[in-house]
C-alpha cells in the first residue's frame, strides 16, 4: 500500500559532502524555509519551500523554525544494558563483571528481553534516533526481542547475538559451535527481512577462544553481505589482557584478522588506543571505527582523536554505547565528542558533529544509500529538532547569527525535549 504524500515545512539541513574533507559551503545544504516531500517511505524532494512543487493532495505539516534533518544513526550500543545505564565507579572489566554480566543474564527470560527492547526503542526514538546497531546478549531470544520490536515500529535496525565462550559467567557462555549455529539461524531468520540487518557479533577477543573467533570468521565468509561488529582497544588493561590471551598475535587487531574477522564491513567500537600498524591496516581494508565519547569518559577509557582519524582517512561513526555510555541522546553524544575534541585542541565544528551522528554512522554501517541524509531517494527517517527547547537553549539560540550558532546550543545542552517530531519510513512516529 502506498503511503500518502506529506510535505514538511521548516528549516532543512542536508549534507552534499563530508565537512571533514570539504569546505562547509560545499558540504552543507541549509534552507531557512525549506520543504521536504515524502511519499512511499522515501524522500521525494527537498529544497527551498518556494521552489518545491507541492502535490495538491499532499498533507502539509509546518514545523516553523523546527530543523528537519535525517534521523540519528547510533552505530554502537547494547540495548540489554538499558536498565544499568549510569552505574557508578568501575573501569571496563570490573564494570562488565559487576553490572553488565548480571543484567545481561536476566535477558535469558524472553519476557524481560521484550520489556527491555521496548524500553530501549522508546528512549532511542524519544531522542530522535531512527537506526540503531546493537549488541544483544548471548541468548538468541534477545535478538528476536530486539528485531520484533524494531519491526513493529517500522525501523531500520541492526543487531547480533553477542558471542562469548570464555571469561564470562557460566550462564553467559556459549561455545564455538553453538555461537556459529545460533548466529547462522538468527541470520537466516532476520537478515534483510523488512528493514532489519543481522550483524555477526563476537563481543571482543578476551571473551572468545580462537575456535569461536574462527567459527564466526567462517560464518562471515559464508555471509559476506553482513556486517561484523566487535570492540577494540578501549582500555590499556584490556589491551594488555588481549596480548596475554593471544601471545602470538602482533596486536589486538591481529586477533581478529587471523580469525577472518577483518574486512570492509567490520565495525570496530572504541578504537581509542590503536597502534600505527593497526590504524594503517584498518584504513587499508576500509573497516569502520565507531567513536563512543560518553562511554569513553564514563568508563575512563581515553580520548579518540576524531579529527586526526578523519584526516588520516578512517571511516568514523558516532554512538552512545549505552549502557557503558551515559546517555541515549545523540545530542549529548555529540556534546561529549566536542568536549573530547577540545581536549585534543581540535574542536569539531557543529556541522562535523551532525555529520558524524547521521552520514558518518550510516557510512560505517554501509547504509549511506538508504539512511543518514535528507536527500532525494533516501528512506524518510527524519528528526525535527526544536532549537529552543529549554529556556537556557532558547536565550542563547535567539542571538544566533547563522544556523551553526543556532544549532550548537542544542548540541551542547539539548536532550529529548529538543525532539519535536520523528518520522520513520515516511510515517509520523512521534
Ligand atoms: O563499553 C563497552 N561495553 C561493553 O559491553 C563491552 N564489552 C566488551 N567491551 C565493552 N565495552
Ligand atoms: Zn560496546
Amino acid at each position: 500500500m502506498r503511503t500518502p504524500t506529506h510535505i514538511l515545512l521548516g528549516q532543512t539541513l542536508s549534507f552534499s559532502g563530508d565537512p571533514f574533507l570539504t569546505p562547509l559551503e560545499d558540504a552543507v545544504r541549509f534552507e531557512r524555509r525549506g520543504a521536504v516531500v515524502i511519499g512511499d517511505g522515501k524522500v521525494l524532494a527537498v529544497g527551498p519551500a518556494e521552489e518545491i512543487s507541492q502535490p495538491v493532495d499532499a498533507k502539509v505539516t509546518d514545523y516553523g523554525d523546527g530543523l528537519i534533518m535525517a534521523g540519528f544513526v547510533d552505530a554502537h550500543l547494547h540495548y540489554p544494558q538499558t536498565g544499568i545505564i549510569a552505574s557508578w565507579g568501575k573501569r571496563l572489566i570490573d564494570w562488565l563483571n559487576s553490572y553488565t554480566f548480571p543484567e545481561e543474564a536476566r535477558l535469558a527470560d524472553p519476557a524481560y528481553a521484550r520489556e527491555i527492547a521496548e524500553r530501549y526503542f522508546d528512549l532511542a526514538m524519544a531522542n530522535g534516533t531512527t537506526t540503531s546497531l546493537s549488541y544483544a546478549t548471548i541468548h538468541p531470544s534477545s535478538v528476536d526481542a530486539y528485531f520484533t520490536e524494531a519491526q513493529s515500529r517500522g525501523l531500520r535496525a541492526l543487531a547480533g547475538k553477542t558471542c562469548m565462550d570464555r571469561n564470562a559467567p557460566d550462564n553467559l557462555r556459549d561455545t564455538a559451535q553453538s555461537a556459529y549455529d545460533d548466529s547462522k539461524a538468527l541470520l537466516e531468520k532476520w537478515h534483510d527481512i523488512d528493514r532489519l540487518g543481522y550483524v555477526i557479533t563476537p563481543r571482543f577477543s578476551p571473551t572468545s577462544t580462537s575456535e569461536q573467533l574462527s567459527a564466526l570468521g567462517a560464518l562471515w565468509v559464508e555471509n559476506p553481505e553482513c556486517l561484523m561488529q566487535t570492540h577494540i582497544s578501549e582500555q590499556h588493561e584490556e589491551i594488555a589482557w588481549v596480548s596475554e590471551l593471544f601471545p602470538d598475535a602482533r596486536d589486538y587487531l591481529d586477533t581478529y584478522e587471523t580469525h577472518g574477522l577483518l574486512g570492509e564491513r567490520a565495525v570496530f567500537g572504541h578504537a581509542i588506543h590503536l597502534t600505527e600498524r593497526e590504524q594503517s591496516r584498518i584504513k587499508e581494508v576500509g573497516a569502520g571505527l565507531v567513536h563512543c565519547p560518553t562511554s569513553n569518559t564514563f568508563i575512563g577509557s581515553g580520548i579518540f582523536e576524531t579529527a586526526r582519524m578523519k584526516a588520516e582517512g578512517q571511516r568514523v561513526g558516532l554512538a552512545t554505547d549505552t549502557g557503558g555510555g551515559s546517555s541515549f541522546s545523540m545530542l549529548r553524544t555529540m556534546a561529549a565528542a566536542y568536549e573530547l575534541s577540545q581536549l585534543k585542541g581540535q574542536p569539531l565544528h557543529p556541522a562535523q558533529l551532525m555529520w558524524l551522528a547521521t552520514c558518518g554512522s550510516a557510512d560505517v554501517l554501509h547504509l549511506s544509500d538508504k539512511i543518514g541524509n535528507l536527500a532525494v531517494g533516501m528512506e524518510a527517517d527524519l528528526v525535527v529538532l526544536d532549537l529552543s527547547s529549554t529556556p537556557a537553549i532558547a536565550q542563547r539560540s535567539q542571538r544566533a547569527e547563522d544556523i551553526w550558532e543556532a544549532v550548537f546550543p542544542t548540541i551542547m545542552m539539548g536532550d529529548d525535549r529538543a525532539t519535536k517530531a520523528v518520522w520513520v519510513g515516511g510515517s509520523l512516529a512521534r
